[in-house]
C-alpha cells in the first residue's frame, strides 16, 4: 500500500465513510469492514472484496483530518505552480457538500484549502500572488456561473449562455465567466458563500437539500518572484527577473448519483447528473484500460475518451488526462438497508477504485509566462497584465508629473515675470515720483531765483536773510536821506553831502580804509549783487558793500565830531578874545553887545549838541542795520573774516528789541559791538576831553585832581557876568555832560 502512495502520489483517491443516518451503527457491519488505518474496505456480500485507497476515512473522521490527508498536499502543490483538482464523488446524502464545504464548527476542504493558501503566501514572501476565484454550476448540463447571479438566488435567465473552450496552455476553460480577485480568506469565502447560495438544491429521497448540479470552484494563482531590494530601477523599466507563473485549484462538488425518482423534475435532473456520472464513470474506465495497455504507447488514447459526452467530464478533461495532480474523494454510505443503497455504495467503491487504477498525473509545474505573450493564455496573466498597467500608469503618472512640473514651472516664471514686471512698474513710478519732485525742486528753487533777480538780492537758500538785506538797503537809503537833511537844516551847508558820496572821504584823516569803488549807488548795488548772486563770493562782496558802508558812517560821525569841536574851539576863542577885550575897555554898549553874540554862539552850540545827539541816534540805528547785514550774510557765510584773515568790524550794538526781532537771532558779536560802541564813546569822551583841556590850557577851565574841572576865576566872574545874562548859563558840568 504504501508503496502504491509513493508512486501514484498525484492522484490520490480517498473514501469517506457516513455516519448511518440514524445516527446508530453500521446495520450491516458484517458485510462491511472499514480499515481506516489500512485504507481498505471490505465487502463480505455478494460482489464482495477488498477496496483499497489512499485513504479510508471511517464515519466518525473529522473534516479537517480528511482535509489533511487529501487535500492539503495537493493545495500547497498548487501554490507552487502545480494543476489541481479536487473533486466529491458519491451517491446524494452521502457526504459530499460537508466533505467540501463543511460547517461553521468543521470547514470543510474548501475554506480549509483557502487557509492554507494564503498560509503559503504569508509564508513565501519572496514570490507576489495575484489571486482569482470564479464559481460555476453544470445544472442539466448547462454552465451557470454562480458569481454573476442575482441576490434572490439563482441564476437570471438572462445570463449569458456559458461555454467551454480548449487552449493549448489553460486547457478546456469555461467562458465567460465572472472572476473575482481576493486579497484575504474572508474575501474568498464570501465570494464562495455567495456562490453556494446561487446554487440549485432541491429535495431528493436521500437528502432533503440535495444539490442537483455539479460546483466548480476555481482558483487562479498567479505568482512571481519579487523583485530584489534595489531593483527598483529594473522595476521602473519593467525588466523583471521572473515571469509569472499560474496555477488553478479546481474544487468540485458533485451532484449525488441517484436512481430515477418518481418527480419528473427529479428524473430529468437525474438523468443529466447520471450521464455526467455515468460518462466520467466510463472515461476513467477507458483511462484504465489504456493503463493496461501503457506498453503499448502508440495508440493515442485521448482520442478515444469520450470528455466531450458530458460538460462535467470536458471540464475535468485536463485533469483525468493527466496535467494535473487529482484528488478524488468518494464519500459513502455503509448503513442503509435497503438493497440498492448497497449496489449504489459498491459502484461507488468500484469508481474509486477503477480511478486510482487508471489515472495517471503527468502534472508539471506549470511555465513561467513573460509578457502578455499574445493569445488568450497569456492575457489571462493578470499579474503581468497588471504589472503592464502599472508600468504604462507609472509612466503616464511620471509624463502627466513631467508636465505638470513644467507647467508649475512655466507658471512660476510667468508669476516672475508678471513680479518683475510689477517692480518695474513701480521703480519707474517711483523714478516718475522722483522726477516729479525733482522738477518740482527745480521750479521752485527757479522761482526762488527768479524771485531773488527781481529784488536784486542774492540767491541760494537765504530768501529772508536777503529780504532783510534789502529792507535794510531801502532804510539806509532813507538813512541818508534823513541825514543828510538834518545836516544840512543844521549847518546849512549845501555842500555836505551824505555817506556814500566818495568826495566825502577823499580828504578825511579818519584812519579809516580807503574805499575806492565800494560806494556803489543803490541800483548799482543790486545790479552788482543780481549780476554775481551765488556762493561766497556774492556773500563777500555784500560784505564788502556793508563795510564801505561802515566805513562812511564812520567818516561821517568822525566829520561831525571835528567839526563840533572846531565849532567849540571858535566859540571858545571869541569868547576869550571879547573876554579880554572887555576886561581891557569894558565898555558896557561893548560887552553888552559881546554878550548878545557870545548867547547867540551859545545857543547855536546848543543846537549842534542837540543834532550831534541825533545823528548819533541815527548812527546807532545805521549801525544796527550794519550788523543785520552781516548777521544775515553770516547764516551763508560761516567765514566771516575778510580777505586779510581780520574779524569783520562791528559796529556798537544795543538791546534793542526790534533789532533782535528784526534779525532773529542772538549775535555771535555782541561782545565785540560792546567793544565797539564803548570804542566809539572812549573817541567822543576824548574829543570832549580835548575840547576842555584846550579850555584849560586857555585858562577858562580848572582841572581838579580828581579829573574834576571848574571855572578859572577869571572866567567864572565872566560866567558869572555871562551867567546873569539870559541864555548864557553854559557850565563845565554841562559841558561834561554834553560829552
Ligand atoms: N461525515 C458526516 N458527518 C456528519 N454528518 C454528515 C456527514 N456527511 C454528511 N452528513 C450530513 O448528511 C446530510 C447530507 O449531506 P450532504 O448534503 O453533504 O450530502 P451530499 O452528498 O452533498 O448530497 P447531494 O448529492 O444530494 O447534495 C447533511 O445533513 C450532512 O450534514
Amino acid at each position: 500500500m504504501s508503496k502504491l502512495k509513493e508512486t501514484k502520489g498525484n492522484v490520490i483517491v480517498s473514501v469517506r465513510v457516513r455516519p448511518d443516518a440514524n445516527g446508530g451503527e453500521i446495520t450491516k457491519a458484517a458485510e462491511w469492514m472499514v480499515d481506516g488505518r489500512q485504507g481498505v474496505i471490505s465487502y463480505n456480500g455478494r460482489e464482495g472484496g477488498d477496496y483499497s485507497y489512499d485513504n479510508v476515512f471511517p464515519p466518525h473522521e473529522h473534516n479537517a483530518k480528511v482535509y489533511d490527508a487529501a487535500a492539503k498536499r495537493l493545495v500547497r502543490r498548487v501554490m507552487e505552480g502545480y494543476h489541481g483538482t479536487v473533486f466529491a464523488y458519491g451517491m446524494t446524502g452521502t457526504g459530499k457538500t460537508f466533505s467540501m464545504q463543511g460547517t461553521a464548527t468543521s470547514p470543510g476542504v474548501i475554506p480549509l484549502a483557502i487557509t492554507d493558501i494564503f498560509s503559503f503566501i504569508r509564508e513565501t514572501p519572496h514570490r507576489e500572488f495575484l489571486l482569482r476565484v470564479s464559481y460555476l454550476e453544470i445544472y442539466n448540463e448547462k454552465i451557470h456561473d454562480l458569481l454573476s447571479a442575482s441576490v434572490s438566488g439563482g441564476p437570471t435567465s438572462q445570463q449569458e449562455e456559458i461555454k467551454l473552450r480548449e487552449d493549448s496552455k489553460r486547457g478546456v476553460y469555461a467562458t465567460p465567466l465572472k472572476e473575482e480577485i481576493v486579497q484575504s480568506p474572508t474575501q474568498l469565502l464570501r465570494v464562495i458563500a455567495r456562490g453556494d447560495h446561487a446554487r440549485r438544491t432541491g429535495s431528493t429521497q436521500f437528502n432533503s437539500r440535495s444539490s442537483r448540479s455539479h460546483a466548480v470552484v476555481q482558483i487562479v494563482v498567479e505568482s512571481r518572484e519579487r523583485v530584489p531590494t534595489g531593483a527598483s530601477q529594473d522595476r521602473r523599466s519593467g525588466l523583471v527577473p521572473g515571469g509569472v507563473r499560474v496555477s488553478t485549484l479546481s474544487l468540485i462538488d458533485l451532484a449525488g448519483s441517484e436512481r430515477a425518482a418518481d418527480d419528473k423534475e427529479r428524473r430529468t435532473e437525474g438523468a443529466h447528473i447520471n450521464k455526467s456520472l455515468l460518462t466520467l464513470g466510463t472515461i476513467i474506465s477507458k483511462l484504465s484500460e489504456a493503463r493496461d495497455r501503457a506498453s503499448n504507447p502508440t495508440d493515442k488514447e485521448g482520442k478515444h475518451l469520450p470528455y466531450r459526452d458530458s460538460k462535467l467530464t470536458r471540464l475535468l478533461q485536463p485533469a483525468l488526462s493527466g496535467n494535473s495532480l487529482v484528488s478524488i474523494l468518494c464519500t459513502v454510505q455503509l448503513g442503509g438497508t435497503a438493497k440498492s443503497h448497497s449496489g449504489e455504495t459498491l459502484n461507488t467503491l468500484k469508481f474509486a477504485a477503477r480511478a486510482k487504477n487508471s489515472i495517471v498525473s503527468h502534472a508539471k509545474r506549470a511555465e513561467e509566462a513573460f509578457g502578455s505573450g499574445g493569445g488568450d493564455a497569456g492575457s489571462r496573466v493578470l499579474l503581468e497584465r497588471y504589472r503592464m498597467e502599472i508600468l504604462t500608469l507609472r509612466n503616464q503618472l511620471e509624463s502627466q508629473t513631467k508636465a505638470q512640473a513644467e507647467k508649475e514651472l512655466r507658471l512660476e516664471e510667468q508669476q516672475l515675470e508678471k513680479e518683475a514686471q510689477v517692480r518695474h512698474e513701480e521703480q519707474m513710478l517711483e523714478m516718475q515720483l522722483a522726477r516729479t519732485a525733482l522738477k518740482e525742486r527745480i521750479e521752485h528753487l527757479n522761482r526762488l531765483i527768479l524771485c531773488s533777480k527781481s529784488t536784486g538780492v542774492n540767491t541760494q537758500g537765504n530768501l529772508s536773510a536777503l529780504g532783510r538785506l534789502s529792507r535794510m538797503s531801502t532804510g539806509s537809503r532813507s538813512l541818508r536821506s534823513s541825514l543828510s537833511q538834518s545836516t544840512l537844516g543844521a549847518y546849512g551847508h549845501s555842500s555836505f553831502r551824505p555817506i556814500s558820496f566818495l568826495s566825502l572821504n577823499s580828504n578825511e584823516p579818519s584812519g579809516n580804509q580807503p574805499f575806492s569803488s565800494g560806494l556803489l549807488g543803490h541800483e548799482e548795488e543790486e545790479d552788482f549783487i543780481g549780476e554775481f548772486a551765488d556762493g561766497k563770493a556774492s556773500a563777500q562782496r555784500q560784505i564788502a558793500a556793508l563795510q564801505a558802508d561802515l566805513n562812511d558812517k564812520n567818516r561821517y560821525i568822525s566829520t561831525l565830531e571835528r567839526r563840533l569841536f572846531q565849532a567849540r574851539r571858535s566859540s571858545h576863542s571869541r569868547m576869550s578874545i571879547g573876554m579880554k577885550t572887555g576886561s581891557a575897555a569894558p565898555d558896557a554898549p561893548d560887552v553888552l553887545a559881546l554878550l548878545r553874540e557870545k548867547d547867540l554862539e551859545i545857543n547855536e552850540l546848543r543846537l549842534q549838541l542837540d543834532d550831534k545827539d541825533r545823528m548819533l541816534a541815527a548812527l546807532r540805528s545805521a549801525a544796527r542795520h550794519r550788523d543785520l547785514a552781516h548777521s544775515a550774510t553770516d547764516a551763508f557765510v560761516p567765514d566771516t573774516k575778510d580777505n586779510h584773515g581780520r574779524q569783520e568790524h562791528r559796529p556798537d550794538d544795543d538791546d534793542s528789541p526790534a533789532y533782535d526781532s528784526a534779525v532773529g537771532l542772538s549775535s555771535p558779536f555782541n561782545d565785540e559791538s560792546t567793544a565797539e560802541k564803548k570804542k566809539s564813546m572812549e573817541d567822543v569822551s576824548r574829543i570832549l576831553d580835548e575840547m576842555i583841556q584846550d579850555r584849560v590850557e586857555s585858562g577858562q577851565l580848572i582841572k581838579g585832581s580828581r579829573g574834576s574841572v571848574r571855572v578859572a576865576a577869571e572866567s567864572r566872574r565872566t560866567s558869572e557876568s555871562m551867567a546873569a545874562l539870559p541864555g548864557l548859563s553854559m557850565s563845565a558840568t554841562d559841558l561834561e555832560d554834553s560829552g
